[in-house]
């Protein structure tokens, strides 16, 4: 397998620029998701891997080799689509066995690679079959065969689960993330689905607007994100933003006067902040508690799963969402008193920049 490095991807079409400066080191065997809204360019960036696009400026390097001038089937690389690109009048083995015919493999190694993907991915049993006769998740593994007989230093997927129903792209991501371990390859994913993306990913590169908003680890997204828009991305339900103002900043953090709520410390650097500016106190809806934390919401909508109850409402004009306990003794249409710790909260300047926590800063030193 392979290490990917993305040096300085830029990408305009006409006078459009939508990748700008993209620097990225994947690691060898490592599974990253590139996530965010459409438009991001994501599927750009993918294509610029694959050499389907090619980039304005910038290098693609595999292993340590320059491949950005190579033609796509010379890079080592192998792409799966949405749409699975299967030829509909073609068995399922000759399908997977595609670019092994191209390549003019001899019968007997063929018949190994493609019965060897077929094992990995529990399609044994339907290799004489055709894609008309397959549901939209053995269609979709059929595609991910034609790839892995090819042996790819790296594999890219782009938005490969979209076509299905949500079951099945639940038992999907399981079977992706087991097909990862399984290879032990290097992998690239497109989504726009951050449960996918949390899922499955070692890291996540978050776009905004074809640029990298923050590149790390699902839990590093989740616990310190560098944005609010990576804050608002990650995480389901999404975080709640809390308008406020700093009332104090000292050495124990930065105090924040929230709007219809309570006077925090937060343990937060409050370089670049100063008392009076207004901010936004980033919460995520499973850090809040039943409690009286100075917080009166008022319920309008309850969403029992069993396990947990999601409790939609406002705080004062904000709207706001708590992840409640299954058994919490709440109900629709009444006033809930919540509270939440300061050292969960997240801090925001006006332009979306996060304040450091001092949890975060401890784990550089
Ligand atoms: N061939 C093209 N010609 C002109 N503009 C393009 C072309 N391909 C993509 N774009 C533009 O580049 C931007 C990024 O597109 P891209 O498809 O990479 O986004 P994406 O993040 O993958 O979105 P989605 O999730 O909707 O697929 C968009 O504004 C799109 O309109």
């Amino acid at each position: 397998m392979a290490t990917l490095d993305l040096q300085n991807i830029q990408k305009s079409f006409g006078d459009a620029k939508v990748l700008h400066d993209i620097d990225l080191a994947i690691r060898d065997r490592e599974f990253v998701v590139f996530v965010g809204p459409s438009g991001c360019g994501k599927s750009t960036l993918l294509r610029i891997i694959a050499g389907l696009e090619e980039a304005t400026s910038g290098k693609i390097v595999i292993d340590g080799q320059d491949v950005s001038r190579d033609h796509p089937l010379d890079r080592g690389i192998s792409m799966v689509f949405q749409s699975y690109a299967l030829y509909p009048h073609l068995s399922v083995f000759e399908n997977i066995a595609f670019p092994l015919r191209v390549a003019k493999m001899p019968e007997p190694d063929l018949k190994a690679k493609v019965a060897r993907a077929a094992e990995i991915l529990q399609l044994t049993d339907k290799l004489k079959l055709k894609p008309g006769q397959l549901s939209g998740g053995q269609r979709q593994r059929v595609a991910i065969g034609r790839s892995i007989v090819r042996e790819p230093r790296v594999f890219l997927f782009d938005e490969p689960l979209s076509n299905l129903d949500a079951a099945l792209r639940g038992d999907m991501r399981v079977e992706l993330s087991q097909l990862h371990w399984q290879l032990d390859a290097t992998m690239v994913y497109v989504t726009h689905d951050q449960v996918e993306a949390m899922t499955m990913a070692d890291r996540i590169v978050v776009l905004n607007g074809g640029k990298v908003e923050q590149f790390g680890t699902p839990m590093e997204l989740y616990h310190h994100p560098a944005t609010k828009f990576v804050a608002g991305f990650i995480g389901q339900p999404n975080m709640n933003f809390l308008p406020a103002r700093v009332c104090g900043t000292d050495t124990a953090g930065v105090a924040v006067e929230v709007a219809n709520g309570p006077t925090l410390t937060l343990p937060v650097d409050p370089e670049g902040l100063t008392p009076g500016d207004a901010v936004e106190v980033g919460i995520h809806p499973e850090d809040l508690t039943l409690g009286d934390g100075g917080m009166t919401m008022k319920i309008h909508v309850l969403e029992r799963l069993g396990g947990q109850s999601i409790t939609h409402g406002h705080l004062g004009g904000t709207r706001i969402c708590a992840a409640l306990p299954g058994t919490a003794p709440i109900r629709e249409a009444e006033a809930v008193e919540l509270a939440v710790a300061p050292s969960a909260c997240h801090l925001f300047d006006a332009r979306g920049r996060v304040a450091r926590r001092r949890d975060a800063l401890a784990l550089v030193a």
